[in-house]
């Protein structure tokens, strides 16, 4: 028997068990396309997908009209796609209040003369409150429902995502400067310690990290302390690396090796420490990486606008490096919309090859989902529909026009379909947003806030 019949043959077999049990489950999504993004990449057309205590409990073909199991809450996916949520390996997100303020620049000149000052005098807790949950709102209406941040006050970034009921990895920022919360560089890795202290157990869907800015930020010392932080709490170790040319000629120059062999020399790329953006890597980078243990989260976007390079992201995967999609902050990028950052990574690396083979869209969207999810520490948790992973779903509306004919469910997801086609997300069980209208937030009061701040951050705002 074929793997495909034998799949459908099973599934039809666990409706039945269902059906004949008195089960009625939290919520069950009928009537979709299920993208599983297993092993397999099962595609399983009219699934039915049940949901009990936060979990998937079952998933199941029906036949054409037949009624869905009992359930307390059901939901007609209507055809279209059913799909575990996009996970974003990278974000800034309390930065949505300066997206637009500068662009067009690299990014040393675009950090020190115009992120850097205005963070100085415009992030504080209100501030980063407000922004986080703009940013919460774009990411939750553009299907993506983990994100793995790292910024200052991140206590308030948590308060925010908390409240949007997305899941995340948090870090607070660690770097030897004057930030934000932290006015005394000498205590970075006591504030960082206070933050993992406080969301260690705080809540199911928060994880707590650790962010270092970079290497040419931090010492030596405060890299290595940070990293012993995150061991010792068993957490994530986040930080930006080899992005830019000026950053390895720096490196090459001062320390006589690359920024990748500098934190291998001590002793910071193994497993659970997340490299973002990896740009400037070469054959021995990436052999050390993989050696290590470390893996990559890739921001094609925020690399392209600011200039910085192409990451040699299929040598990472040939070198069986989990990489992640994500978006950097709303300043480098400059939106939070992983459909667009997965067409972009798609094309991005068949033309910098001159090979359409690579990153075909099964590959980018394990990597804006299982693989991105294996990456911030949360495998097995989330990225896939499996029976027991959390049921983190989103449903795409495929009766569009720019949507039809549909032969390869992954082919649209990756190279047609919008941001807006998202129509329903669903975390750990709770339906966040339906009908394209999002359940946890106030979006108008969110959107006037941040017009506000905009408006003290640049008086000619609207
Ligand atoms: C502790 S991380 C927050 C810190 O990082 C700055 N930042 C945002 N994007 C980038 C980037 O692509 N490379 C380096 N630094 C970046 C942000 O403005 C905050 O100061
Ligand atoms: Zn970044």
């Amino acid at each position: 028997m074929l793997m495909r019949e034998l799949i459908v043959t099973t599934l039809r077999l666990a409706r039945r068990i269902f059906m004949a049990s008195d089960t009625v489950f939290d919520l069950v999504i009928h009537n979709g396309t299920i993208l599983t993004v297993n092993d397999d990449f099962d595609i399983v057309r009219q699934g039915t997908l049940c949901i009990q205590n936060g979990r998937i409990a079952a998933i199941s073909v029906h036949e054409p009209g037949e009624q869905p199991p009992p359930a307390k809450a059901t939901i007609d996916a209507g055809g279209g796609i059913v799909m575990p949520g996009l996970v974003n390996t990278h974000t800034h997100l309390p930065m949505s209040m300066f997206r637009g303020l500068a662009d067009d620049r690299p990014l040393m000149e675009w950090l020190k003369e115009t992120i850097f000052p205005a963070e100085a005098a415009h992030v504080h807790p209100e501030t980063v409150f407000r922004a986080t949950q703009l940013a919460c709102a774009e990411m939750i209406l553009s299907g993506t429902t983990t994100c793995c941040d790292g910024y200052f006050l991140e206590n308030s970034v948590a308060r925010a995502v908390q409240l949007s009921g997305m899941r995340a990895v948090l870090g607070q920022g660690v770097i030897d400067y004057p930030a934000p919360g932290v006015p005394d560089p000498a205590r970075n890795i006591a504030h960082a310690a206070r933050f993992v202290e406080t969301w260690r157990n705080a809540d199911p869907l928060i994880t707590p990290a650790v962010f270092c800015h970079s290497p040419y930020t931090c010492s030596r010392e405060t890299l290595t302390k940070a990293k012993a932080l995150a061991r010792s709490q068993g957490i994530l170790f986040q930080i930006h690396a080899a992005e830019t040319r000026t950053e390895r000629d720096l490196f090459l120059r001062e320390h006589g090796v690359t920024p990748i062999r500098y934190l291998d020399g001590l002793g910071l790329l193994d497993a659970g420490t997340l490299l973002v953006h990896a740009v400037w890597t070469d054959e021995t980078d990436i052999r050390r990486i993989s050696a290590g243990g470390a893996v990559i989260s890739h921001n094609p976007e925020s690399n392209m606008k600011l200039a910085s390079g192409i990451a040699p992201v299929e040598k990472f995967l040939a070198a069986g490096i989990p990489v992640g999609l994500g978006t950097d902050g709303c300043a480098s990028n400059n939106n939070l919309d992983l459909f667009q950052e997965m067409d972009t990574a798609a094309k991005l690396h068949k033309v910098n090859t001159l090979d359409p083979t690579v990153m075909d869209a099964r590959t980018v969207i394990r990597m804006a989902t299982a693989m991105g999810a294996r990456a911030i520490g949360l495998g097995g948790v989330v990225g896939t529909l499996e029976i027991g992973s959390q049921a983190d779903v989103i449903i795409i509306d495929t009766g569009k026009p720019h949507m039809t004919p549909l032969y390869h469910p992954a082919s649209q997801i990756v190279y047609t379909a919008k941001a807006s086609d998202v129509r329903t997300v669903v975390v750990a069980g709770k339906v966040i947003m339906a009908d394209g209208r999002i359940l946890t937030l106030d979006l108008a009061e969110i959107l006037a806030e941040v017009r506000k701040i905009a408006r003290r951050i640049n008086k000619r705002q609207p």
